[in-house]
């Protein structure tokens, strides 16, 4: 069955398309576009186009530190939206506790450890926010609410909900470029990413093509 891999940018794109190049997967590697919204709308239109046994969300991802230090790789075993809800006087309220929506998929954990030992990435939650993380105040809020987290980015929740929609499992895989925390821009090492994802997605690709559940 063929797996869709949903990136944000050109550049994703590419560093898993050059990896799964000249192996057996059968995938199709999209550049969906940036933020959760974009991505499940260009993943849900690709699902409805042709027949897919497994969505991978994949890109680069600010790591929460000292767990997920730039250059590594992360698996998510928990995809979560972190800021779909309501701020209160008491606090931050997920929808869920609103009564309705989701804000948490949970990919295969048989694939999730298969990836973490295909790839040597750390298994744990990647959060999906719609604004990148810029103060250490931030950060540490984030990571209080969710202690397991390891990463955010901002496409995983909205490809997790697009995958769902269609009865698709769904797996995300994600290279730290950057540090969450104070902003600085300048100090993101988008390269050293991008090659992390590349040689993930090496790594992953014998899991991939053993993946025949559906
Ligand atoms: O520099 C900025 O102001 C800025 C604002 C929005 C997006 C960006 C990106 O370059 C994000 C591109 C892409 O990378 C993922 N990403 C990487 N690091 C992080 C992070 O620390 N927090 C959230 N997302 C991150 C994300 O999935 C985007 O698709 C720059």
């Amino acid at each position: 069955m063929r797996i869709l891999v949903a990136t944000a940018v050109p550049v994703e794109r590419d560093a898993v398309a050059r990896a799964l190049a000249g192996t057996d997967v059968e995938a199709e590697v999209i550049a969906a576009g940036v933020g959760p919204a974009r991505a499940a709308a260009a993943t849900a239109t690709a699902l409805a186009a042709a027949p897919y046994g497994l969505v991978v969300s994949a890109g680069i991802a600010g790591g929460f530190q000292p767990d997920a230090p730039v250059g590594s790789l992360v698996v998510a075993d928990e995809i979560t939206a972190a800021d779909l809800g309501a701020e209160t006087a008491e606090g931050f309220l997920p929808v869920t506790e609103l009564g309705f929506g989701t804000v948490t998929h949970r990919p295969p954990g048989p694939l999730v450890r298969d990836a973490v030992a295909a790839t040597g990435a750390r298994a744990g939650a990647v959060l999906t926010v719609s604004t990148v993380t810029g103060t250490a105040t931030r950060a540490a809020l984030l990571k209080d609410r969710h202690p397991t987290a390891l990463a955010e980015a901002m496409e995983g929740f909205g490809v997790a909900e697009a995958a769902a929609l269609h009865g698709v499992p769904v797996l995300e895989i994600r290279a730290v470029s950057n540090p969450v925390g104070p902003r600085d821009r300048a100090a993101w090492r988008i390269g050293d990413a991008l090659e992390a994802l590349t040689e993930g997605f090496g790594k992953l690709a014998p899991v991939l093509e053993s993946w025949k559940t559906v």
